[in-house]
């Protein structure tokens, strides 16, 4: 019988409950055992909402109190040295997740690396391993725990781990270790994987999904037989079931690996590569493998076209039984929202187009129920509104805009170019901002407080009226923009508190854009995003941005940065229509912000930072898909940015990546200045800097913005010495990795004096020696 199956589902519970118990413990609002009990009930109800869904394979230990790739660092016992002195398990897990200090008892580790995981928005801890590294399995083991727990609800379920070649590829050699090939590692790694599967067959689990979305990438030759080697060894435990999963994208040439994995089950994620759905049931034929099938897609929030669906498990059962079956989503639910229940306000016609997690799980039992036969008046219910809702959405007058595209074909190649190259932007500009040099500045954002984030919903919820709210933030501006002052930055930002998110926002003003009210997905440790939704041709009714900016540069006489967010993360993080190029939907975006651009200038606003942090995040996995995604992506920053004179400043902004891929785009997209993060990564943004000379301004961040940590002078100012070996003194920022509104003001204020105080020391030291 075809088998209803998950991946995972989203952890951070249908009211975001996961993020407020762990923020109220590292608050010491509650204590260890309400968060581990909280925490016991969020798994319980997902467990018991799966089941209820129909899902036969439940997924555990797809729960995580910070991230699933830092629980298997712990899990194999590879906790960085200096985490180790940190007594209590938990604060030594979420030190590592977030750094901590405690001077009283001479603590002070900083957050271990965060990257982002595959092409998504979600970030994961980076495992660091030596050339000699041992591992152990922890005791107790959580995938265990966590699969006891199912079971002692009556739930059998299907533990999720990440295989041993995947966690391999995602690790970095630790600090002070040279590069090594970390997949020598395997052979010591593979028997804690014996014993975690022998221990996990012990208490009763069947299956076991091994997550190696490595798979996606390009790996070459040289993984195979580390795959063949590590898979041998795991089948060979008898009495269990493994399933290996591949998701966001092809296998590709990787499909030889696949083939010889002497594994019961493959996934394959068809959403991603529908083109390959023949192949891997040749492979599971060949092989006598289960296929699972990704056809609901895990990173998007459209119903699935159910009859394209169920067209493609039939072929999959017509050529393999439908005894060797599954349906699946494309990944792990963890990036989409949990739920459409709590979405009253938005439009009704829009909101029957859309599937969050709950209503995917839906979609695979109305799947399965179709193929196993003689469907249910339920089912088949289902399939028929699924039918009409799919139609209607492609009817819909809501979605095409013929202005927007009459705009887009009238895109011209003099769109995508500056008037005079840098060399010569940058004096006219510096005749008139008169910056010292090494200037400082901050990325955008200051800190969102309770309290700013509670006014806004006291506006929403209606207990404060327009004009209160916009005062109050006028106020926190303000404030924001003298403490600024005071340190002693050269180039000012008003702070962002009027944002919810730097994507919602923009989402929440454009047209072609709906925004949910709890579509939460998990972006890092306790931090959510909520993903506006792109539904049809974008455009801008009324400028954003302009009466905010012209208030902040009123209240002083530095210069204020005009604040925009980039069309490539507009896009990148915002669900996005399923119905067109993804390039077609970013140049929308990009000529909406060039006239918000103009605009800024326009009101006077001399420096305009448009960030494009996800630029890097969107690049494919497949390196062979790089060069078209990098032309139409710089294309659209250049769309958005070039639109004016050559004394505007444009500033852009990347974080959250390794940047040394897309090195040659980042300097196509001719910004006068960059801000980028470099601080966690050791640096290794630097030595990009040995191959490209890079020729505009740029600000590679002196400290990391993620953890409540203060620097100090002197650690900030070995990082712009550093920085002086690979850089030209004439075009070194002095900035911090990224925004601050996760941080508190008083750490702020301190990082940042620090911050000015390595500055001025340095241009000291350079005016003496001149
Ligand atoms: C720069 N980053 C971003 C990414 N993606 C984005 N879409 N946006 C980004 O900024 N990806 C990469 C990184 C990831 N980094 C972060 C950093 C910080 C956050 C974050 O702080 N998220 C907040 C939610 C932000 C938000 O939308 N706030 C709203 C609603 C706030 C809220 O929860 N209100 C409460 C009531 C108030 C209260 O009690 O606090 C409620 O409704 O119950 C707002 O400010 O209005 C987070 O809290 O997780 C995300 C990614
Ligand atoms: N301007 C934004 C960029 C974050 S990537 C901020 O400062 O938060
Ligand atoms: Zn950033």
């Amino acid at each position: 019988m075809v088998v209803s199956s998950n991946l995972g589902f989203p952890r951070i519970g249908a009211n975001r409950e996961l993020k407020k118990l762990v923020e109220s413990y590292w608050a010491s609002k509650i204590n260890a055992t309400a968060l581990l009990s909280g925490a016991a009930n969020i798994r319980a109800s997902h467990w018991e909402l799966q089941r209820e869904k129909g899902i036969s394979h439940i997924p555990s230990n797809d729960f995580s109190f910070y991230d699933q790739v830092l629980d298997h660092i712990v899990l194999f016992g590879i906790e960085p040295e200096k985490y180790r002195g940190i007594p209590n398990a938990l604060d030594r897990y979420f030190a590592m997740g977030r750094g901590l200090q405690r001077a009283a008892e001479g603590i002070d580790v900083p957050a271990m690396e965060m990257k982002k995981w595959f092409d998504t928005n979600y970030h994961f801890i980076v495992p660091e391993v030596s050339a000699d590294q041992t591992f152990t399995l922890s005791n107790p083991a959580k995938p265990v725990v966590e699969f006891l727990e199912a079971k002692e609800k009556g739930i059998i379920t299907r533990p999720v781990i990440l295989g041993p070649v995947t966690f391999l590829w995602l690790s970095k050699p630790a600090k002070g270790q040279s590069a090594f090939n970390q997949l020598s590692l395997l052979d010591k790694l593979v028997p804690v994987y014996e014993k975690l599967l022998g221990d996990l067959r012990d208490a009763g689990a069947s299956w076991i999904q091994l997550d190696e979305p490595a798979l996606s990438m390009d790996l070459g030759s040289d993984f195979s037989a580390p795959y063949a080697s590590a898979y041998a060894r795991l089948s060979a435990i008898s009495g269990i079931k493994i399933i290996v999963a591949n998701y966001f994208g092809r296998i590709g040439a990787n499909i030889d690996i696949v083939a010889k994995l002497p594994v019961q089950a493959i996934h394959a994620d068809l959403v991603r590569a529908p083109e390959e759905l023949d192949t891997v049931i040749e492979v599971a034929k060949k092989n006598n493998l289960q296929l699972s099938l990704g056809v609901v897609n895990g990173r998007n929030i459209w119903k699935v076209d159910l009859d394209a669906a169920i067209a493609k498990v039939q072929n999959a059962v017509a050529a393999l039984g439908s005894d060797n079956v599954l349906v699946a989503p494309s990944c792990s639910l963890l990036h989409t929202p949990h739920s459409l229940t709590a979405e009253t306000k938005m439009s009704k016609e829009i909101l029957e187009w859309l599937a969050f997690s709950s209503e995917k799980l839906s979609e695979i039992a109305t799947i399965v129920g179709v193929v196993r036969g003689s469907p249910s008046a339920e089912v088949t219910e289902a399939l028929e509104a699924n039918r009409r809702a799919n139609q209607k959405r492609k009817l819909s007058l809501l979605i095409h805009d013929p202005a927007v595209q009459s705009e887009l074909s009238a895109v011209s190649d003099s769109m995508f170019r500056r008037e005079s190259p840098f060399e010569s932007r940058i004096r006219k500009q510096q005749a008139h901002l008169k910056l010292p040099a090494f200037p400082t500045t901050t990325v955008g954002s200051f800190p969102q407080t309770k309290e700013v984030r509670l006014a806004r919903q006291k506006l929403k919820s209606g207990e404060w009226d327009e004009a209160t709210y916009t005062k109050f933030i006028q106020d926190e501006t303000t404030k924001c923009i003298k403490i600024q002052e005071d340190i002693g930055l050269d180039v000012l930002v008003h702070g962002e508190f009027e944002r919810n998110d730097m994507v919602e926002y923009f989402g929440e003003q454009l047209r072609g854009y709906v925004f949910s009210q709890n579509g939460w997905v998990q972006s890092y440790g306790s931090r959510c995003v909520k993903p506006p939704i792109i539904y049809g041709d974008v455009s801008r009714p009324t400028p954003m941005t302009v009466d905010w900016a012209k208030f902040s540069q009123s209240k002083t006489t530095k210069p204020m940065k005009g604040m925009l967010t980039g069309p490539v993360t507009c896009l990148q993080w915002s669900f996005v229509r399923d119905d067109q190029p993804r390039r077609d939907t970013a140049w929308q975006l990009a000529l909406a912000i060039r006239k918000e651009v103009q605009d800024l200038e326009k009101a006077g606003i001399s420096v305009i930072q448009i960030d494009e942090p996800a630029i890097r995040e969107g690049l494919p996995l497949r390196s062979t898909d790089w060069a078209e995604y990098l032309d139409w992506a710089a294309k659209a920053f250049l769309l958005s940015s070039t639109g004016v004179k050559d004394e505007t400043q444009i500033h852009t902004h990347m974080c959250y990546s390794d940047f040394n891929d897309i090195f040659e785009t980042i300097q196509k997209l001719d910004a006068d200045v960059i801000t980028i993060e470099n601080s966690k990564s050791d640096l290794k943004l630097l030595h990009a800097f040995e191959k490209y000379a890079y020729t505009n301004g740029i600000g590679p961040g002196l400290y990391d913005i993620h953890s409540p940590r203060v620097p100090s002078t002197e650690e900030m100012a070995d990082r712009l010495e550093q920085m002086l070996k690979y850089i030209k003194a004439d075009l070194l920022w002095v900035n911090p990795d990224c925004g601050l509104k996760t941080r508190g003001w008083p750490e702020t204020e301190k990082a940042l004096t620090h911050m000015v105080e390595v500055a001025k020391r340095v241009r000291n030291k350079i005016s003496e020696t001149a």
